[in-house]
């Protein structure tokens, strides 16, 4: 579903992506690790088509992103890392505007429908600057998911926020993925990659360190892993330091 062939990016002389290849399937969720300043976000805002690859190709569901990011982007949703919505008005009036985007026209009950799986249906009219820190994460991953997209790309969704709120997003993020949505995301949360990912990517100075299962990855360190937790061999592994 999203190949990545040889990608770079470069922000002046700093580069953020270094020739970097990988794969995503169908269907699956796949958790984009990796230290602070190793690229996550910035290569979610290449698949995004948010902003363009210095080099390398991408194809998403066949499509080539610098060709046709139109179809690509009726097909992803995108939630970014710094929150996407408006404080001063309501929460019905945040996922209007943005549902405006669309080419899926959504009627009001829609909309209403929408926040209430996501548990927002009782707080439609109230402004967003009196929300907590976890129902704001839930209504900028509610404002992707509007036009149904069959990927989603998600950068650290549960940033920050309390636990329930975080259950609940990550109870959200499984069902999608029963429905058989391909996710990519990315997250610093031990738990959320043992209980979400099928397949994790590591990333180190822009380049991809590892792509594979975790137990996989335990196999490749060698017999000297046996002993480790689950915990500690992802250590090893988003600091690029378990091979
Ligand atoms: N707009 C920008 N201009 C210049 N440099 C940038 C820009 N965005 C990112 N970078 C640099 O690119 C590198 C990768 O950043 P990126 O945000 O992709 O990392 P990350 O893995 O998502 O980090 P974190 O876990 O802290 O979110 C960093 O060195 C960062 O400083």
């Amino acid at each position: 579903m999203i190949e990545v062939h040889e990608v770079s990016k470069m922000y002046g002389k700093k580069k953020s992506l270094d020739r970097l290849s990988l794969s995503v399937k169908k269907g699956q969720v796949y958790g984009l690790l990796g230290a602070n300043g190793s690229g996550k976000s910035t290569l979610l805002k290449v698949l995004a088509t948010v902003t363009d690859a210095s080099g390398g190709n991408v194809t998403i569901a066949g499509y080539d992103i610098k060709k046709q990011a139109k179809p690509i982007r009726e097909l992803i949703g995108f939630v970014p890392q710094e929150l996407s919505i408006w404080e001063e008005v309501t929460v019905f009036e945040n996922v209007r505007y943005w549902s405006a985007f669309s080419s899926k026209k959504l009627t009001k009950s829609a909309l209403i429908t929408h926040l209430e799986k996501i548990g927002l249906g009782d707080r439609a009219n109230d402004k967003v600057k009196t929300l907590s820190g976890g129902m704001k994460r839930k209504l900028n991953i509610v404002i992707a998911l509007l036009h149904d997209p069959d990927i989603l790309l998600m950068d650290e969704p549960t940033v920050g926020i309390d636990f329930q709120s975080k259950f609940e997003i990550n109870q959200l993020i499984k069902q999608l993925a029963n429905e058989g949505k391909t996710i990519m995301y990315t997250t610093h949360d031990v738990v959320e990659v043992l209980f979400l990912c099928d397949e994790i990517g590591v990333l180190k100075d822009g380049q991809l360190y590892y792509s594979g299962t975790l137990g996989e990855a335990r196999g490749k360190a060698g017999a000297v892993a046996s002993d480790w937790s689950d915990e500690e061999v992802l250590y090893r592994l988003v600091n690029g330091q378990l091979f």
